[in-house]
Protein backbone atom coordinates (compact mmCIF):
# COMPACT_ATOMS: atom_id res chain seq x y z
CA UNK A 1 0.00 0.00 0.00
CA UNK A 2 0.93 3.87 -0.93
CA UNK A 3 1.11 6.26 1.11
CA UNK A 4 -0.97 9.42 0.09
CA UNK A 5 0.47 11.93 -1.22
CA UNK A 6 -1.19 14.60 0.65
CA UNK A 7 0.23 12.66 4.10
CA UNK A 8 3.87 12.65 3.09
CA UNK A 9 3.70 16.03 2.20
CA UNK A 10 2.00 17.06 6.39
CA UNK A 11 4.42 14.94 7.54
CA UNK A 12 7.27 16.86 5.65
CA UNK A 13 6.33 19.18 6.96
CA UNK A 14 6.04 18.76 10.38
CA UNK A 15 9.57 17.31 10.15
CA UNK A 16 11.27 20.47 8.77
CA UNK A 17 9.52 22.42 11.86
CA UNK A 18 10.69 19.89 14.29
CA UNK A 19 14.09 19.52 12.66
CA UNK A 20 14.52 23.21 10.75
CA UNK A 21 13.06 25.83 12.61
CA UNK A 22 10.29 26.32 9.31
CA UNK A 23 7.49 27.96 9.31
CA UNK A 24 5.00 25.58 7.97
CA UNK A 25 2.60 28.60 6.59
CA UNK A 26 5.72 29.16 4.03
CA UNK A 27 6.62 25.79 3.62
CA UNK A 28 3.50 23.99 3.12
CA UNK A 29 2.40 26.07 -0.69
CA UNK A 30 6.15 24.81 -1.66
CA UNK A 31 5.89 21.38 -0.40
CA UNK A 32 2.55 21.23 -1.83
CA UNK A 33 3.95 22.70 -5.35
CA UNK A 34 7.01 20.71 -5.22
CA UNK A 35 4.79 17.71 -5.16
CA UNK A 36 3.12 18.66 -7.72
CA UNK A 37 -0.56 18.07 -5.21
CA UNK A 38 -3.77 18.37 -7.03
CA UNK A 39 -6.10 20.90 -5.39
CA UNK A 40 -7.80 17.98 -3.45
CA UNK A 41 -4.60 16.86 -2.18
CA UNK A 42 -3.43 20.14 -1.14
CA UNK A 43 -6.68 21.13 1.02
CA UNK A 44 -5.90 17.76 2.84
CA UNK A 45 -2.00 18.41 3.28
CA UNK A 46 -2.60 21.68 4.84
CA UNK A 47 -5.61 20.76 7.20
CA UNK A 48 -3.70 17.63 8.01
CA UNK A 49 -0.25 19.49 8.60
CA UNK A 50 -1.87 22.57 10.20
CA UNK A 51 -4.26 21.30 12.25
CA UNK A 52 -1.80 18.69 13.56
CA UNK A 53 0.38 21.10 14.74
CA UNK A 54 -2.32 23.33 16.39
CA UNK A 55 -3.68 20.29 18.20
CA UNK A 56 -0.35 18.95 19.07
CA UNK A 57 -0.01 19.58 22.48
CA UNK A 58 -3.42 17.85 23.40
CA UNK A 59 -2.24 15.09 21.01
CA UNK A 60 0.95 14.45 22.94
CA UNK A 61 -1.20 14.07 26.01
CA UNK A 62 -3.59 11.44 24.22
CA UNK A 63 -0.63 9.99 23.09
CA UNK A 64 1.25 9.51 26.01
CA UNK A 65 -2.02 7.78 28.00
CA UNK A 66 -2.24 5.36 24.73
CA UNK A 67 1.12 4.39 24.36
CA UNK A 68 1.21 4.32 28.64
CA UNK A 69 4.73 6.29 28.38
CA UNK A 70 5.48 9.81 28.20
CA UNK A 71 5.89 11.42 24.70
CA UNK A 72 9.93 12.07 25.20
CA UNK A 73 10.15 8.79 25.40
CA UNK A 74 9.16 8.22 22.14
CA UNK A 75 11.13 9.01 19.04
CA UNK A 76 10.50 12.36 17.60
CA UNK A 77 9.80 11.14 13.65
CA UNK A 78 7.96 8.18 14.87
CA UNK A 79 6.07 10.69 17.43
CA UNK A 80 4.74 13.36 14.51
CA UNK A 81 3.37 10.13 12.96
CA UNK A 82 1.16 9.32 16.10
CA UNK A 83 0.41 12.88 15.88
CA UNK A 84 -0.79 12.64 12.56
CA UNK A 85 -2.86 10.02 12.85
CA UNK A 86 -3.95 11.44 16.25
CA UNK A 87 -5.48 14.43 14.39
CA UNK A 88 -7.31 12.16 11.67
CA UNK A 89 -8.92 9.86 14.30
CA UNK A 90 -9.92 12.82 16.94
CA UNK A 91 -10.56 16.36 14.41
CA UNK A 92 -11.02 14.89 10.84
CA UNK A 93 -13.88 12.61 8.98
CA UNK A 94 -11.35 10.74 7.42
CA UNK A 95 -12.54 6.71 8.44
CA UNK A 96 -10.79 4.86 11.60
CA UNK A 97 -8.91 1.99 9.25
CA UNK A 98 -8.14 5.00 6.58
CA UNK A 99 -6.06 7.15 9.40
CA UNK A 100 -4.79 4.07 11.18
CA UNK A 101 -3.42 1.94 7.95
CA UNK A 102 -1.96 4.79 6.26
CA UNK A 103 0.17 6.15 9.79
CA UNK A 104 1.36 2.65 9.66
CA UNK A 105 2.25 2.29 6.05
CA UNK A 106 3.95 5.79 6.85
CA UNK A 107 5.65 3.73 9.80
CA UNK A 108 7.15 1.55 7.78
CA UNK A 109 8.45 4.02 5.42
CA UNK A 110 9.80 6.42 7.90
CA UNK A 111 10.46 4.55 11.06
CA UNK A 112 9.87 0.81 9.76
CA UNK A 113 10.70 -0.78 13.11
CA UNK A 114 7.93 1.19 14.52
CA UNK A 115 5.26 0.20 12.67
CA UNK A 116 4.03 -2.29 14.71
CA UNK A 117 4.05 0.39 18.13
CA UNK A 118 2.25 2.86 15.72
CA UNK A 119 -0.71 0.76 15.13
CA UNK A 120 -0.86 -0.44 18.32
CA UNK A 121 -1.03 3.10 19.90
CA UNK A 122 -3.30 4.52 16.97
CA UNK A 123 -5.81 1.58 17.75
CA UNK A 124 -6.14 2.65 21.27
CA UNK A 125 -6.54 6.25 20.40
CA UNK A 126 -9.73 5.08 17.98
CA UNK A 127 -11.46 3.09 20.46
CA UNK A 128 -12.25 6.24 22.57
CA UNK A 129 -14.16 9.23 21.80
CA UNK A 130 -12.53 12.96 21.33
CA UNK A 131 -14.81 13.75 24.11
CA UNK A 132 -13.58 10.87 26.51
CA UNK A 133 -10.30 11.68 25.21
CA UNK A 134 -10.42 15.49 26.41
CA UNK A 135 -12.12 13.96 29.79
CA UNK A 136 -9.18 11.59 30.19
CA UNK A 137 -6.34 14.38 29.71
CA UNK A 138 -8.17 16.83 31.73
CA UNK A 139 -8.36 14.32 34.83
CA UNK A 140 -4.68 13.18 34.39
CA UNK A 141 -2.86 16.55 34.20
CA UNK A 142 -1.45 17.86 37.06
CA UNK A 143 -0.78 21.32 38.30
CA UNK A 144 -4.15 22.87 38.44
CA UNK A 145 -6.96 24.19 36.61
CA UNK A 146 -4.95 26.10 33.95
CA UNK A 147 -2.98 22.93 33.33
CA UNK A 148 -5.55 21.69 32.78
CA UNK A 149 -7.36 23.86 30.60
CA UNK A 150 -4.41 24.36 28.57
CA UNK A 151 -3.49 20.43 27.93
CA UNK A 152 -7.28 20.43 26.73
CA UNK A 153 -7.00 23.36 24.42
CA UNK A 154 -3.63 22.52 23.16
CA UNK A 155 -2.24 26.01 24.29
CA UNK A 156 0.85 26.35 26.41
CA UNK A 157 -0.15 27.26 29.70
CA UNK A 158 1.59 30.70 29.75
CA UNK A 159 -0.32 32.00 26.78
CA UNK A 160 -3.88 30.43 27.95
CA UNK A 161 -2.59 33.17 31.25
CA UNK A 162 -2.38 35.75 28.62
CA UNK A 163 -5.51 35.04 26.48
CA UNK A 164 -7.59 35.19 30.01
CA UNK A 165 -5.85 38.71 31.10
CA UNK A 166 -6.54 40.42 27.35
CA UNK A 167 -9.75 39.24 27.48
CA UNK A 168 -9.88 40.30 31.24
CA UNK A 169 -9.34 43.35 30.54
CA UNK A 170 -12.12 44.06 28.81
CA UNK A 171 -14.25 42.23 31.39
CA UNK A 172 -14.77 39.35 29.31
CA UNK A 173 -12.91 36.92 30.57
CA UNK A 174 -15.31 34.67 30.10
CA UNK A 175 -14.94 34.25 26.38
CA UNK A 176 -11.75 32.02 27.12
CA UNK A 177 -13.12 29.24 25.82
CA UNK A 178 -14.39 30.50 22.83
CA UNK A 179 -11.28 32.14 21.64
CA UNK A 180 -9.10 29.31 22.59
CA UNK A 181 -11.21 27.47 20.20
CA UNK A 182 -11.03 29.64 17.66
CA UNK A 183 -7.01 29.59 17.69
CA UNK A 184 -7.51 26.05 16.94
CA UNK A 185 -10.17 26.85 13.81
CA UNK A 186 -8.64 27.28 10.54
CA UNK A 187 -8.81 29.96 9.66
CA UNK A 188 -10.83 31.26 6.07
CA UNK A 189 -8.12 32.86 3.38
CA UNK A 190 -9.44 35.86 3.15
CA UNK A 191 -8.77 38.89 0.53
CA UNK A 192 -7.93 42.63 0.18
CA UNK A 193 -8.54 44.44 -3.23
CA UNK A 194 -6.66 47.63 -2.73
CA UNK A 195 -8.98 50.53 -3.35
CA UNK A 196 -7.95 52.95 -6.87
CA UNK A 197 -10.19 54.45 -8.92
CA UNK A 198 -11.19 51.92 -11.72
CA UNK A 199 -10.20 48.91 -9.72
CA UNK A 200 -13.37 46.38 -8.88
CA UNK A 201 -13.94 46.30 -5.40
CA UNK A 202 -14.75 43.66 -3.03
CA UNK A 203 -18.48 43.45 -4.15
CA UNK A 204 -17.44 42.84 -7.88
CA UNK A 205 -14.83 40.33 -6.96
CA UNK A 206 -16.90 38.02 -4.05
CA UNK A 207 -18.38 38.22 -0.95
CA UNK A 208 -17.35 41.63 1.05
CA UNK A 209 -16.12 40.84 4.78
CA UNK A 210 -18.48 42.32 7.74
CA UNK A 211 -15.91 44.89 8.63
CA UNK A 212 -13.16 46.03 6.32
CA UNK A 213 -14.48 48.34 3.54
CA UNK A 214 -11.83 46.53 1.22
CA UNK A 215 -12.17 43.18 2.32
CA UNK A 216 -14.23 39.83 0.99
CA UNK A 217 -14.03 36.22 0.56
CA UNK A 218 -14.20 33.93 -2.59
CA UNK A 219 -14.55 30.84 -3.72
CA UNK A 220 -11.31 30.55 -5.30
CA UNK A 221 -9.29 32.58 -3.65
CA UNK A 222 -5.92 32.37 -4.76
CA UNK A 223 -6.78 32.58 -8.55
CA UNK A 224 -7.98 35.90 -8.05
CA UNK A 225 -4.97 36.75 -6.18
CA UNK A 226 -2.95 35.37 -9.64
CA UNK A 227 -5.10 37.18 -12.28
CA UNK A 228 -4.67 40.96 -9.90
CA UNK A 229 -1.28 42.13 -11.00
CA UNK A 230 -0.82 42.64 -7.47
CA UNK A 231 -4.60 44.22 -6.66
CA UNK A 232 -5.90 41.77 -4.84
CA UNK A 233 -4.14 39.81 -1.59
CA UNK A 234 -4.66 37.53 0.64
CA UNK A 235 -5.29 39.84 3.96
CA UNK A 236 -6.41 39.33 7.32
CA UNK A 237 -9.51 41.45 7.48
CA UNK A 238 -8.27 43.02 10.92
CA UNK A 239 -4.66 43.65 9.41
CA UNK A 240 -6.84 45.89 6.50
CA UNK A 241 -8.57 47.48 9.57
CA UNK A 242 -5.36 48.80 11.35
CA UNK A 243 -4.08 50.22 8.29
CA UNK A 244 -7.19 52.31 7.15
CA UNK A 245 -7.46 52.88 11.20
CA UNK A 246 -4.45 55.41 10.42
CA UNK A 247 -5.43 56.64 6.61
CA UNK A 248 -8.45 57.76 6.99
CA UNK A 249 -7.90 58.88 11.16
CA UNK A 250 -8.77 62.17 9.55
CA UNK A 251 -8.77 64.05 6.41
CA UNK A 252 -5.78 63.87 4.04
CA UNK A 253 -3.53 66.88 2.88
CA UNK A 254 -2.47 66.20 -0.39
CA UNK A 255 1.47 66.05 0.12
CA UNK A 256 1.40 64.74 3.45
CA UNK A 257 4.65 62.36 4.23
CA UNK A 258 3.39 58.87 5.60
CA UNK A 259 5.94 56.26 6.91
CA UNK A 260 5.44 52.25 6.97
CA UNK A 261 8.05 51.99 10.26
CA UNK A 262 8.34 48.06 10.34
CA UNK A 263 6.83 47.04 6.73
CA UNK A 264 7.69 43.84 6.54
CA UNK A 265 6.48 41.86 4.59
CA UNK A 266 4.31 44.92 3.59
CA UNK A 267 0.39 43.79 3.54
CA UNK A 268 -0.18 46.71 5.36
CA UNK A 269 2.21 48.93 3.07
CA UNK A 270 0.21 48.17 -0.10
CA UNK A 271 -2.86 49.43 1.34
CA UNK A 272 -0.67 52.32 2.93
CA UNK A 273 0.13 52.96 -1.19
CA UNK A 274 -2.87 52.08 -2.28
CA UNK A 275 -4.52 55.48 0.10
CA UNK A 276 -1.46 57.97 -0.62
CA UNK A 277 -2.06 57.48 -4.16
CA UNK A 278 -5.56 58.51 -3.73
CA UNK A 279 -5.24 61.08 -1.56
CA UNK A 280 -1.81 62.70 -3.33
CA UNK A 281 0.69 61.72 0.09
CA UNK A 282 4.06 60.55 -0.36
CA UNK A 283 4.71 56.92 1.00
CA UNK A 284 8.04 55.74 2.84
CA UNK A 285 8.49 51.87 4.35
CA UNK A 286 11.17 50.71 6.33
CA UNK A 287 12.12 47.16 7.14
CA UNK A 288 15.29 46.06 8.58
CA UNK A 289 15.88 42.66 7.41
CA UNK A 290 16.24 43.02 3.90
CA UNK A 291 15.15 39.19 2.83
CA UNK A 292 11.52 40.86 4.38
CA UNK A 293 12.27 44.48 2.80
CA UNK A 294 12.36 42.49 -0.71
CA UNK A 295 9.23 41.46 0.16
CA UNK A 296 7.59 44.95 0.68
CA UNK A 297 8.71 46.13 -2.47
CA UNK A 298 6.56 42.94 -3.99
CA UNK A 299 3.84 43.95 -2.39
CA UNK A 300 3.87 47.34 -3.51
CA UNK A 301 4.44 46.31 -6.99
CA UNK A 302 0.47 46.42 -8.12
CA UNK A 303 0.31 49.93 -6.75
CA UNK A 304 1.56 52.92 -9.05
CA UNK A 305 2.98 54.69 -6.61
CA UNK A 306 6.40 55.11 -5.92
CA UNK A 307 7.56 53.86 -2.54
CA UNK A 308 11.13 54.11 -0.96
CA UNK A 309 11.69 50.87 0.78
CA UNK A 310 14.71 51.72 3.41
CA UNK A 311 16.66 49.11 5.77
CA UNK A 312 17.34 51.07 8.75
CA UNK A 313 16.70 50.06 12.16
CA UNK A 314 13.73 51.72 13.04
CA UNK A 315 14.83 52.72 16.54
CA UNK A 316 17.45 54.90 14.78
CA UNK A 317 15.25 57.05 12.63
CA UNK A 318 16.08 60.74 11.68
CA UNK A 319 13.06 61.71 9.54
CA UNK A 320 14.97 64.66 8.40
CA UNK A 321 17.66 61.97 6.54
CA UNK A 322 14.69 60.32 4.73
CA UNK A 323 13.22 63.91 3.71
CA UNK A 324 10.22 64.45 6.16
CA UNK A 325 11.87 67.46 7.29
CA UNK A 326 9.71 68.51 11.10
CA UNK A 327 8.40 64.79 11.13
CA UNK A 328 6.15 62.76 9.21
CA UNK A 329 2.30 63.26 9.41
CA UNK A 330 2.03 59.35 9.99
CA UNK A 331 3.50 56.91 11.05
CA UNK A 332 1.96 53.21 11.08
CA UNK A 333 4.48 51.24 13.63
CA UNK A 334 3.15 47.61 13.22
CA UNK A 335 5.08 46.61 15.53
CA UNK A 336 7.28 43.28 15.98
CA UNK A 337 5.14 41.07 18.99
CA UNK A 338 4.73 37.70 20.05
CA UNK A 339 1.82 36.89 17.51
CA UNK A 340 -0.24 35.42 20.06
CA UNK A 341 -3.30 36.98 18.25
CA UNK A 342 -2.16 34.86 14.88
CA UNK A 343 -2.36 31.59 16.49
CA UNK A 344 -4.41 29.91 13.83
CA UNK A 345 -2.37 31.05 11.05
CA UNK A 346 0.70 30.02 12.53
CA UNK A 347 0.24 26.94 13.08
CA UNK A 348 3.87 25.63 15.13
CA UNK A 349 3.81 29.64 17.00
CA UNK A 350 2.29 28.62 20.08
CA UNK A 351 5.04 26.26 21.16
CA UNK A 352 8.00 28.23 19.71
CA UNK A 353 7.69 31.20 21.50
CA UNK A 354 8.90 31.52 25.09
CA UNK A 355 7.28 33.70 28.19
CA UNK A 356 10.84 35.39 27.85
CA UNK A 357 9.98 36.64 24.58
CA UNK A 358 7.53 39.09 26.02
CA UNK A 359 10.33 40.48 28.12
CA UNK A 360 12.55 40.91 25.09
CA UNK A 361 9.56 42.29 22.63
CA UNK A 362 8.25 45.34 24.69
CA UNK A 363 11.80 46.24 25.29
CA UNK A 364 12.43 46.87 21.20
CA UNK A 365 8.53 48.25 20.81
CA UNK A 366 8.76 50.73 23.62
CA UNK A 367 12.21 51.82 21.46
CA UNK A 368 10.38 51.76 18.38
CA UNK A 369 8.01 53.67 19.91
CA UNK A 370 10.26 56.60 21.26
CA UNK A 371 11.39 56.95 17.83
CA UNK A 372 8.27 56.66 15.87
CA UNK A 373 6.90 59.34 18.35
CA UNK A 374 10.10 61.79 17.80
CA UNK A 375 9.59 61.68 14.22
CA UNK A 376 6.03 62.99 14.19
CA UNK A 377 5.21 66.15 13.82
CA UNK A 378 3.53 68.07 15.66
CA UNK A 379 -0.24 67.23 14.74
CA UNK A 380 0.90 64.22 13.28
CA UNK A 381 -0.86 60.79 14.00
CA UNK A 382 0.72 57.41 15.17
CA UNK A 383 -0.98 54.15 14.96
CA UNK A 384 0.55 51.30 17.37
CA UNK A 385 -0.52 48.51 16.27
CA UNK A 386 0.33 44.57 17.51
CA UNK A 387 -0.99 41.45 16.13
CA UNK A 388 -1.11 40.23 20.01
CA UNK A 389 -3.42 40.98 22.53
CA UNK A 390 -0.90 40.72 25.31
CA UNK A 391 -1.10 43.39 27.70
CA UNK A 392 2.55 43.57 28.36
CA UNK A 393 2.93 44.33 24.26
CA UNK A 394 -0.42 46.13 24.05
CA UNK A 395 -1.30 48.30 26.84
CA UNK A 396 2.06 48.25 28.89
CA UNK A 397 4.19 49.30 26.17
CA UNK A 398 1.75 52.23 25.10
CA UNK A 399 1.43 53.40 29.22
CA UNK A 400 5.20 53.83 29.09
CA UNK A 401 5.19 55.47 26.06
CA UNK A 402 2.88 57.92 27.21
CA UNK A 403 4.82 58.67 30.44
CA UNK A 404 8.08 59.12 28.89
CA UNK A 405 6.69 61.45 26.60
CA UNK A 406 3.95 62.97 28.73
CA UNK A 407 2.86 66.57 27.35
CA UNK A 408 3.54 65.56 23.77
CA UNK A 409 1.06 62.85 22.60
CA UNK A 410 -2.23 62.48 23.54
CA UNK A 411 -4.33 59.00 22.86
CA UNK A 412 -7.21 59.32 20.25
CA UNK A 413 -10.61 58.11 20.33
CA UNK A 414 -9.43 55.01 18.13
CA UNK A 415 -12.47 52.98 18.46
CA UNK A 416 -14.54 55.86 16.87
CA UNK A 417 -11.93 55.47 13.65
CA UNK A 418 -12.55 51.67 13.44
CA UNK A 419 -15.93 52.32 13.84
CA UNK A 420 -16.52 54.84 10.95
CA UNK A 421 -14.11 52.80 8.80
CA UNK A 422 -16.03 49.85 9.34
CA UNK A 423 -19.00 48.22 7.65
CA UNK A 424 -21.29 46.91 10.13
CA UNK A 425 -20.92 48.37 13.67
CA UNK A 426 -17.61 46.12 15.32
CA UNK A 427 -18.78 44.69 18.79
CA UNK A 428 -15.89 46.14 20.65
CA UNK A 429 -15.32 46.37 24.60
CA UNK A 430 -12.85 48.35 26.70
CA UNK A 431 -12.27 52.12 26.78
CA UNK A 432 -12.55 53.91 23.31
CA UNK A 433 -8.52 54.75 23.07
CA UNK A 434 -7.48 51.32 22.03
CA UNK A 435 -9.38 48.57 19.69
CA UNK A 436 -8.78 44.98 20.25
CA UNK A 437 -9.73 43.08 17.87
CA UNK A 438 -10.56 38.92 18.46
CA UNK A 439 -10.75 35.60 16.65
CA UNK A 440 -14.19 34.36 18.03
CA UNK A 441 -15.54 37.87 18.43
CA UNK A 442 -14.86 39.49 15.05
CA UNK A 443 -13.33 36.37 12.89
CA UNK A 444 -10.16 38.30 12.46
CA UNK A 445 -6.95 38.27 14.04
CA UNK A 446 -6.24 39.62 17.51
CA UNK A 447 -5.17 42.92 16.56
CA UNK A 448 -4.66 45.85 18.84
CA UNK A 449 -4.69 49.49 17.59
CA UNK A 450 -4.03 52.38 19.19
CA UNK A 451 -3.99 55.90 17.59
CA UNK A 452 -1.76 58.90 19.21
CA UNK A 453 -1.50 62.51 18.39
CA UNK A 454 1.37 64.08 19.16
CA UNK A 455 0.40 67.72 20.30
CA UNK A 456 3.71 68.78 20.97
C1 LIG B 1 4.54 42.68 12.68
S1 LIG B 1 5.74 42.71 11.45
C2 LIG B 1 5.07 43.91 10.33
C3 LIG B 1 3.98 43.34 9.45
C4 LIG B 1 3.63 44.27 8.30
N1 LIG B 1 3.21 45.57 8.77
C5 LIG B 1 2.56 43.71 7.41
O1 LIG B 1 1.38 44.06 7.54
O2 LIG B 1 2.89 42.90 6.53
C6 LIG B 1 7.05 43.57 12.19
C7 LIG B 1 8.26 43.77 11.29
O3 LIG B 1 9.20 44.59 11.99
C8 LIG B 1 10.50 44.23 11.60
N2 LIG B 1 11.44 44.78 12.60
C9 LIG B 1 11.88 44.22 13.74
N3 LIG B 1 12.73 45.02 14.37
C10 LIG B 1 12.84 46.14 13.62
C11 LIG B 1 13.59 47.34 13.75
N4 LIG B 1 14.39 47.54 14.79
N5 LIG B 1 13.47 48.27 12.79
C12 LIG B 1 12.66 48.05 11.73
N6 LIG B 1 11.94 46.94 11.54
C13 LIG B 1 12.02 45.99 12.48
C14 LIG B 1 10.43 42.73 11.53
O4 LIG B 1 11.47 42.21 10.73
C15 LIG B 1 9.03 42.51 10.93
O5 LIG B 1 9.12 42.38 9.53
Amino acid sequence: MRVSPARIVAYEVLEAVRTDEAYANLLMPNRIERSRLSPEDAALATELGYGTLRMQGFYDAVIALAAGRPTDRIDAPVLDILRLGAHQLLSTRVPTHAAVNESVVLAKRIAPGAAGFVNAVLRTVSRTSPDEWREHVARDTAGGADAKLAAVSSHPKWIVRALRAGLAHEGRGDELDALLAADNAAPRVNLVALPGSDAPGPGDLGRPNAYSPLGFTADHPLALVEQSQGRVRVQDEGSQLAALALTRARPVAPGERWLDLCAGPGGKTAILAAEALASAAVLDANEIVPARAELVRKAIAGVALAVEVHELDGRELDAAALGAEGGFDRILLDAPCTGLGALRRRPEARWRKQPADVAELTKLQGELLDAAIRSLRPGGVLAYVTCSPHSAETFGTLRGALERHAGKVSQLDTRAVVDAVSRHPLDLAGTPETVQLWPHRHGTDAMFIALLERTA
